[in-house]
């Protein structure tokens, strides 16, 4: 099965929907990423801080899929924020990835207060220049944070991961992103384990589609234009989050799922939180 894509505005392509990594550690965690991408996923989102990458190398190499079909993407922590810091950080990830190169590396955080993140982005300009990078963006980013990058280097991110599900939509933030050809990714995109699986707007929609409540909340990212990103340990399970692309949402299931909205989950503020 072959996945849509994107288009990100530096010429690379992202796929319309990934596979998260946290929590999926050790021989069970290889297991698990290499039958993903046996099943299709060709998005594998990781973490320095996951503390899973050698995981992820090691299921790529498992998966015998040739690397070029896969976006790999990682991210730096925020107890590297600094241009020596980052490209000193970014270089143990790939070891410990063991890859010639990363399709997409991303700032895990902003850490407001440490004030270094134009610092990091400068570094990661340069891992792009020196090939060792194909894509650079950001998570948790905010609307002025992502003016702040633009204004002090000239360089947009292609990315932006946040928080995203039916109970936080980032409408505002999605308008920004549109404006600026930046894509969004949405972090727990299935609302990680709050009650949101079994809102009744939801399972009213997925008995009259004959889908699950997690393939529609799914359809819901893929038809606003965000890559979801969701996690599991189940094969079948992340089998079917694949499987969202042969039905469509109507207008009005789109608006009823937009009336779910209720704010963070996790009360994680990128403007007060401190990532180590
Ligand atoms: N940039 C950032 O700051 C952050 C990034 N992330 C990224 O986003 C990814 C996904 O987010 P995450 O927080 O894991 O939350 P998700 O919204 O992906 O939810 C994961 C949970 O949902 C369960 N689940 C998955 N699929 C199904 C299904 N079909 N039916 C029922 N339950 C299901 C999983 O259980 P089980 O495993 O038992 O199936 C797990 O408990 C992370 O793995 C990480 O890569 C996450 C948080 C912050
Ligand atoms: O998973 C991530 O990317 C994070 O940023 C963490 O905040 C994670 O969500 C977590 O819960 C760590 O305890």
């Amino acid at each position: 099965m072959s996945l849509p894509s994107y288009a990100l505005r530096d010429g690379n392509t992202i796929p319309a929907i990934g596979l998260g990594t946290y929590g999926l550690n050790e021989q069970v965690g290889v297991e698990a990423i290499s039958d993903a991408i046996g099943d299709g996923y060709r998005l594998l989102d990781t973490a320095y801080n996951y503390g899973n990458e050698d995981v992820v190398g090691e299921a790529i190499r498992r998966s015998g899929v040739d690397r070029s079909d896969l976006v790999v993407a990682t991210k730096l922590p925020g107890r590297h924020h600094g241009f020596d810091e980052t490209i000193a950080s970014f270089e143990e990830s790939r070891a410990r990835l063991d890859l010639d190169w990363v399709d997409l590396y991303l700032i895990h955080w902003p850490n407001p207060s440490v004030d270094k993140f134009v610092d990091s982005w400068k570094a990661m300009i340069r891992l792009r220049e020196k090939g060792l990078v194909r894509s650079i963006g950001v998570s948790n980013f905010t609307a002025p944070m992502l003016d702040r990058l633009e204004h002090e280097t000239g360089v947009v991110p292609v990315v932006n991961q946040v928080e995203l599900h039916p109970y936080f939509s980032q409408r505002e933030l999605r308008g920004y992103h549109a404006e600026h050809g930046i894509r969004t990714e949405s972090w727990s995109p299935l609302g990680r384990k709050s009650d949101l699986l079994n809102e009744p707007v939801l399972t009213e929609i997925a008995a009259r589609l004959g889908r699950s409540v997690p393939q529609v909340v799914l359809r819901w990212h893929v038809q606003l234009g965000s890559v979801p990103i969701p996690k599991s340990s189940q094969a079948d399970r992340r089998r079917a989050n694949l499987d969202v692309f042969s039905f469509e949402l109507s207008e009005a299931d789109v608006a009823a799922i937009d009336g779910l909205e209720r704010g963070r989950i996790w009360g994680a503020d990128p403007d007060t939180h401190e990532e180590l």
